[in-house]
């Protein structure tokens, strides 16, 4: 190991080393060392480590200091010391830093690769020459071209395994599309074309993503996160696979969830791609189909419960912790009822938690409420709410409801918990299904007589909102809507469950049946509808809106626990970002295309709240948290190599 600058440099794995400089717009530069990486890792010349250190001695002595003045000076994300992935668009410098190959192995890195866009003098001095055709391509166009060409595409997966192939080849042209064309882009790298990739994993797989940990490896995990090439973790998004999006238990084939959540972290959020490990842990699947499919690439047997289950959970959480620190932010994603509860409630009070359809989603819908008072009159307090689900987003949104109120009006959370009712498979919870209810559904069972069906509940305990929750599709009838809008002038109706099949109505089906007056929201997204005349645009009232930002202010503030208030907070901020043009076209959600700006809100309130509560470590408080949010996001721009 060798060090420079303050960063430590392995240097067992050299095996060629040639220099570039990073020119900027300003004309500073920066010597920057590229090295080779052998494919086994180790040193195929014994000289190397001999030359890379004179080439770092000589390029000490002769490097140029950084300009002072405030546009040159890199401003860095978090733990981007170099300020390599700084959003700040005016200085393309990549100062001191550490990356692989040139030549061929570089078109091969999509980290650095830049395809068609390497300019005639990087061709000249990366030794790629010969290794591309004559043209040069700027960002642009290249956007451009790949836009084209996946609009061709009529079948959703393939557009999927299109964006796929490009992450793998060249990660800032994946990063530029998709943050310039997010509304656009976002159905295909997620919810819902992401749920029919998981669910053919394993026969589209081509190249492995992120990190599986089976029961294999148990015993051996801090190894296997060593295998990870990068070692600056702050985002880990980890599933079981139990429970994927309505789908259900897709086992070791739910990667693409967690794949797909952190591209988005990125993109929406601005966490820099080499920060994010997605993880699937494999203990088996109860997916009888996938058990007999040639093709599927997980465990092929049931899934482990109980010790066996926890103590690879356990080994996971240590190894984690030791290996990236107290700051690393690890979500929960898609994991069955009976697990996510309880992981979330052991591990919260030791990691970096957060369980994204719990919490995330409960944000998420809260924001949409909060934003839905404004066109629907009353505060939270003066409305009924009914859920249909009593799962991990039908009780997080409840909890959360509850809390706010509790907040608002200084009523007691078992008093604010009374505006909420439940059905479940069963029917209405209710105060005599008590002894047989899951712990988590016990508050949220209230003095009632038996009620059966979801329309009956509708009828009796008339609520102002209804949300859909159950993972279930077409469960909003056209009697459950009709009855709904019998006794609400506007009807606010959420339709969460994902993907689009697993919709309990569709957005077509909220505003026919009510005859136009649904406020209407839903988890996957849907085209705008007319109705008689009108557009009704609807919100996607996705926890998208809310992980990327949540994510970011706990980095940024170096938190180290997730608070509920900071829940409460990310609501508050994405609710604020909801204009009056917004509303008026029944909107409670601002448009995707503004989501960088929303996500730097999102975390500016998020950090705010972090150091208000003493969670926050990274000292002193920024003055301005907004603008310090936005300059530690990640730019896709190319940098230039000289
Ligand atoms: O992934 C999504 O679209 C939202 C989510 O967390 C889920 O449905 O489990
Ligand atoms: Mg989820």
């Amino acid at each position: 190991m060798f060090s420079l600058n303050g960063t430590n440099f392995p240097n067992d794995s050299l095996s060629g080393v040639s220099r570039c400089l990073i020119q900027s717009r300003k004309k500073v530069s920066f010597p920057m060392v590229v090295a080779s990486v052998s494919p086994n890792g180790r040193p195929a010349d014994r000289n190397v480590s001999v030359l890379m250190e004179n080439t770092l001695k000589e390029m000490k002595e002769n490097s140029p200091v950084i300009e002072k003045d405030s546009k040159s000076t890199v401003t860095g994300g978090v733990g981007d010391v170099y300020g390599e992935d700084s959003a700040t668009e005016d200085q393309t410098i990549t100062p001191w830093n550490f990356s692989v190959a040139s030549g061929y192995s570089l078109l091969r890195n999509p980290h650095y690769n830049k395809g068609l866009a390497f300019s005639e003098k990087e061709r000249d001095s990366h030794y790629l020459r010969g290794l591309l055709p004559p043209v040069v391509f700027n960002h642009e166009l290249q956007v451009k071209k790949l836009m084209n060409n996946l609009r061709q595409y009529d079948v959703p997966l393939q557009r999927y395994m299109a964006m796929m192939d490009l992450q793998e080849r060249n990660e800032r042209l994946f990063y530029k599309l998709l943050m310039e064309n997010v509304e656009e882009l976002l159905p295909v790298v997620y919810t819902p074309t992401v749920g029919e990739a998981c669910q053919k994993y394993g026969s589209i797989f081509r190249r492995p993503q992120g990190l599986f940990i089976s029961l294999k490896e148990k015993g051996k995990i801090l190894e296997v996160l060593k295998n990870w090439p990068e070692k600056k973790i702050q985002v880990i998004v980890v599933t079981d696979g139990e429970r994927i999006l309505g789908l259900g238990d897709l086992g070791c084939q739910g990667m693409g969830i967690p794949v797909g959540k952190l591209s988005l972290y990125t993109a929406l959020g601005g966490i820099r791609p080499s920060s994010c490990l997605p993880v699937t842990i494999d203990v088996g699947t109860n997916n009888e189909k996938l058990l007999k499919d040639e093709f599927y690439i997980g465990l092929r047997q049931r899934r482990a419960r109980g010790q066996e289950y926890a103590e690879l959970l356990d080994e996971f959480m240590s190894a984690v912790k030791q290996t990236y620190g107290e700051k690393v932010l690890i979500q929960f994603e898609d994991f069955a009822n009976h697990n996510a509860f309880d992981l979330l409630a052991k591990y919260g009070t030791s990691h970096l938690v957060f369980n994204d359809d719990i919490q995330g989603t409960a944000s998420v819908v809260l924001a949409g409420i909060m934003a839905a008072l404004n066109l629907v009159g009353g505060n939270l307090a003066q409305h009924k709410f009914l859920f249909l689900g009593a799962g991990e987003a039908g009780t997080g949104i409840a909890e959360l409801i509850a809390l706010e109120m509790s907040k608002q009006t200084g009523a007691p959370l078992e008093e604010t918990r009374k505006r909420t009712w439940m059905v479940d498979s069963k029917g209405l919870i209710v105060r005599s299904r008590m002894e047989s209810l899951q712990h988590f559904k016990r508050p949220w069972a209230h003095d009632h007589e038996p009620v059966k069906e979801l329309v009956n509940a509708v009828k009796l305990i008339k609520p102002t909102v209804l949300i859909g929750s159950s993972g279930t599709g077409k469960t909003f009838t056209k009697e459950v809507v009709q009855a709904m809008a019998t006794f609400n002038k506007k009807p606010v109706i959420f339709a969460l469950s994902n993907p689009t099949s697993q919709s309990e109505c569709t957005a077509e089906e909220a505003y026919t049946w009510s005859e136009g007056r649904a406020i209407f929201a839903s988890g996957s997204p849907f085209a705008p509808v007319e109705y008689k005349g009108k557009v009704f645009v609807s919100g996607q009232g996705n926890n998208a809106y809310i992980f990327p930002g949540l994510g970011l202010g706990l980095i940024i503030s170096g938190a180290i626990r997730v608070h509920d208030d900071m829940l409460l907070a990310a609501s508050e901020a994405l609710a604020a970002e909801v204009s009056q043009e917004n509303l008026e076209k029944g909107l409670i959600y601002p448009p995707f295309a503004n989501i960088r700006k929303i996500s730097a809100h999102i975390a500016a309130k998020v950090a705010a709240k972090a150091y208000e509560l003493g969670l926050a470590t990274r000292l002193p408080q920024p003055e301005n948290l907004v603008t310090y949010a936005e300059s530690c996001m990640y730019s896709p721009s190319y940098r230039s190599y000289r």
